[in-house]
C-alpha cells in the first residue's frame, strides 16, 4: 500500500503547498509568459515586428519591470527556458527581477506534441524523458513551479480514449516529477474550443477528461495540495452559432470542477484559450459568483489575455514603454477582481481588448 512507501516527506509535502496558496492567495492569479520561440514569432508577426531574441527579451522585459504593485494582482510568472536566463538592460537576471517583487517564477516544462497513431489527428505531449534532471536544474536556478499542458481536441471521435487516458497518464507523471524535486505542477489539460460544438457538450467532455486526470493523479500519489490545475473554462465551440452569457459559461464551469477536481486542489486558474482579453475577465468574474459550492480558488493563468492590449501598446518600439505597463496593469488587475467576482466592466475598455484572440488548432 502507498502509505508504506510515502512519495514525499511532510516537509516536502508543506514547501509545496506553501508555493500553491502563495501563487494564488488573495486574488493572485499568473501569467503566462512562456510563449515558446514559434508562438512568441506569431505574436509578434501581428505587430509586424521581428522575431529575435532581443525583441523577446525587450517586451518581456517591460512586463517585467512594471511597478512592484503588480504583486498584489500577479502570483506567479510562468517562463520559458530562454526568457529564464534573460536579464533586463542592467544587467539583472529576469528570475531575481520578478523574486524581489516576491512573485514566484515558473517554468513550461512540456516539449511539444507528438502523434497518437490510430487516431483522428489527436496528439500526446512530449518531455517526460529527462524531466527530472531539468527539474532538479531548475529548482537550483530559482523555479518553483513547472507547468505541462496537453491538448485535447473535440471533433468527430474526439477526443478518443487514448487520448484522454494517455494525456492524463502524461500530467500525472510529470506532475509526480515536479513535486519529486520541490516544484509545484500546473496540471494544464486544454480542451481547445476549436469546433461548432455547443456548451453542453463542452462541458460533457471537460468533465471526462478531469476525471481521468484525476484518477491519473491519484494512481501516481501526486500530492493534491501541492498542484494547481489549469483547465478550460466550459465554452461553446468557436463556430459555434449559439451564443452563451458569461453567467451560463460560469455555471456549467463550475458543475464540471464540482463534479471532478478534490476539494484538497488549493487553486483553479484558468487559461484564456483565444477569448479576447474583456471576455476572460467577465467569464471569471462570473466563475466567482457562481451559486455553487467552490472550494478551491478560483483564479486565472493567462497568455493571450493579459497580453493583447500590452503588445499592441508596445508596437515594437521603447517609447511605449509606460503606456504597455499601464496596459498590462489594467488587465492583472481587472483579472484579479474577477478572481473575488468584484470585476465591474466600466465600458471604457481598448479596441484590443475585446478582439477575439482565437487561433485555430493552437497546439503550442
Ligand atoms: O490560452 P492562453 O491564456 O493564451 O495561454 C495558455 C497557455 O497555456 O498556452 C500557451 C501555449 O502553450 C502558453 O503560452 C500559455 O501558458
Amino acid at each position: 500500500m502507498t502509505h508504506r512507501f510515502p512519495a514525499l516527506t511532510s516537509e516536502q509535502k508543506k514547501e509545496l503547498s506553501d508555493i500553491a496558496q502563495r501563487i494564488v492567495a488573495n486574488g493572485k492569479g499568473i501569467l503566462a509568459a512562456d510563449e515558446s520561440v514559434g508562438t512568441m514569432g506569431n505574436r509578434l508577426q501581428r505587430i509586424k515586428v521581428e522575431n529575435t531574441e532581443e525583441n523577446r527579451r525587450q517586451f518581456r522585459e517591460i512586463l517585467f519591470t512594471v511597478d512592484n504593485s503588480i504583486n498584489q494582482s500577479i502570483g506567479g510568472v510562468i517562463l520559458f527556458h530562454e526568457t529564464l536566463y534573460q536579464k533586463d538592460s542592467q544587467g539583472k537576471l529576469f528570475r531575481n527581477i520578478l523574486k524581489e517583487k516576491g512573485i514566484v517564477v515558473g517554468i513550461k516544462l512540456d516539449q511539444g506534441g507528438a502523434p497518437l497513431a490510430g487516431t483522428n489527428k489527436e496528439t500526446t505531449i512530449q518531455g517526460l524523458d529527462g524531466l527530472s534532471e531539468r527539474c532538479a536544474q531548475y529548482k537550483k536556478d530559482g523555479v518553483d513551479f513547472g507547468k505541462w499542458r496537453a491538448v485535447l481536441r473535440i471533433d468527430n471521435q474526439c477526443p478518443s480514449h487514448l487520448a484522454i487516458q494517455e494525456n492524463a497518464n502524461a500530467l500525472a507523471r510529470y506532475a509526480s516529477i515536479c513535486q519529486q524535486n520541490g516544484l509545484v505542477p500546473i496540471v494544464e489539460p486544454e480542451v481547445i474550443p476549436d469546433g461548432d460544438h455547443d456548451l453542453e457538450h463542452c462541458q460533457y467532455v471537460t468533465e471526462k477528461v478531469l476525471a481521468a486526470v484525476y484518477k491519473a493523479l491519484n494512481d501516481h500519489h501526486v500530492y493534491l495540495e501541492g498542484t494547481l490545475l489549469k483547465p478550460n473554462m466550459v465554452t461553446a465551440g468557436h463556430a459555434c452559432t449559439k451564443k452563451y452569457t458569461p453567467e451560463q459559461v460560469a455555471m456549467a464551469t463550475v458543475t464540471a470542477l464540482h463534479r471532478t477536481v478534490p476539494a484538497a486542489v488549493p487553486g483553479i486558474c484558468f487559461l484564456s484559450g483565444g477569448m479576447s482579453e474583456e471576455d476572460a475577465t467577465l467569464n471569471l468574474n462570473a466563475i466567482n459568483l457562481c451559486p455553487l459550492p467552490k472550494p478551491w480558488k478560483l483564479s486565472f493563468s493567462y497568455g493571450r489575455a493579459l497580453q493583447a492590449s500590452a503588445l499592441a501598446a508596445w508596437g515594437g518600439k521603447a517609447a511605449n514603454k509606460k503606456a504597455t505597463q499601464e496596459a498590462f496593469m489594467k488587465r492583472a488587475l481587472a483579472n484579479c477582481q474577477a478572481a473575488k467576482g468584484q470585476y465591474v466592466h466600466t465600458g471604457s475598455s481598448g479596441a484590443a481588448s475585446t478582439q477575439s484572440l482565437f487561433t485555430a488548432c493552437y497546439t503550442y
